[in-house]
């Protein structure tokens, strides 16, 4: 699961060479400096083809310094980069027209409609048909639901529907992989789930999704894998499903005697106890947890604890996140 390695070297590297025959991004020992900060530090990434990777991490992580250079926006410092197995930045004008990118919110021209955009964003690659031109644009406009509002200019969009035309416009030609810098980011739940929504559709049809996120519910809403990032630096790397089993399940009892029931399950051995109203939650200690929790249970009960519910919580990622990092997680950024 950890992605560390060799610095220099490939995670995934064989005697063959090449590295991680299913990987579209791989990085080793990847690294950006600005003066004396270390934005990005000796990052090796494996992003397989086929998932929906979460790039997690809170404000200033590294994540869009990484992004940056796996499209060859900025040169690292050291180490490497490769994207749909080549490497970056120098084999960029053979890779970039394969992957789209939402990066910082789409450049969009506020008084041109939200069509006359895509068609303008269409001309600009010289490998796209004219002929094919509308209907190209029709479709993409269809894809992300703005068929609608395709008139409409694009100033008068609300930021979901400045982001789905951003989306739009990197799905004009097909794309092995896209990456999304934060692309709900600033967005109401409706214009997130519309984003969610489109990026679990793309990945039904086979692209690869790369999106880097602070938000831990998104990570386990639609990816199927993530990397926690903090301080420039790769915490882990795996599947969601993996990173949220690393972390114990919780002890979570409700009760209005919370301050008595603290004092038993801590005299139990469960500790990192916190209390929210009416609820108490816990670490349990190691050993059979079947067991435990029959004896905590009527422990409680014992010291005329009264209990209205009693079970363990599948830990989430967000519980990884805070076993790794010793620190809670900062949504608010
Ligand atoms: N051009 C730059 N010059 C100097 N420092 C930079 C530059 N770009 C990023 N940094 C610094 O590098 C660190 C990582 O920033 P980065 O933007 O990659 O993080 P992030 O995880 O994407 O956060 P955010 O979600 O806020 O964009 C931060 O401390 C940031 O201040």
């Amino acid at each position: 699961m950890e992605g560390r390695s060799k610095p220099g070297s490939w995670p995934g590297a064989t005697s063959e060479g090449a590295a991680g025959e299913g990987a579209v991004i791989e990085t080793a020992a990847l690294t950006k400096r600005f003066g004396r900060q270390l934005a990005v530090d000796r990052l090796d990434l494996v992003v397989p083809r086929g998932s929906v990777f979460g790039f997690l991490g809170p404000n200033g992580s590294g994540k869009t310094t990484t992004i940056r250079m796996l499209m060859g926006l900025i040169e690292p410092t050291s180490g490497a980069a490769r994207v749909l197995g080549q490497e970056m930045p120098r084999a960029g004008r053979r890779v970039l027209p394969r992957v789209g990118a939402l990066i910082e919110g789409p450049a969009l021209y506020g008084f041109l409609s939200g069509r006359d955009n895509l068609l303008r964003f269409d001309a600009a690659d010289p490998t796209a048909d004219p002929r094919t031109r509308a209907a190209r644009v029709g479709a993409a406009l269809e894809r992300v639901g703005l068929t609608s509002a395709a008139g409409k200019k694009a100033r008068a969009y609300s930021l979901g529907m400045k982001q789905r035309l951003g989306l739009a416009a990197a799905l004009l030609r097909p794309r092995e992989l896209l990456v999304l810098d934060e692309p709900t980011n600033g967005l109401d739940p409706q214009g997130m789930r519309e984003i969610r929504a489109l990026v679990r559709g793309l990945a039904a049809e086979g692209t690869t999704v790369f999106l880097s996120s602070h938000l831990l519910d998104e990570i386990e809403q639609v990816c199927t894998h993530a990397a926690v990032m903090a301080q420039g630096r790769l915490l882990t790397q795996g599947t969601v499903r993996e990173l949220a089993t690393s972390a114990r399940a919780r002890l979570a009892v409700t009760t209005p005697d919370t301050a008595e029931a603290v004092r038993v399950l801590k005299e139990h051995g469960v500790h990192d106890l916190t209390v929210t109203d009416d609820r108490v939650t816990g670490e349990l200690p190691p050993g059979g947890p079947a067991a435990d929790l029959a004896d905590l249970n009527a422990a409680l009960v014992r010291a005329d604890v009264r209990v209205r519910s009693f079970g363990t919580e599948r830990a989430s990622l967000e519980d990884a996140f805070v076993a790794l990092t010793g620190e809670g997680f900062d949504v608010a950024g």
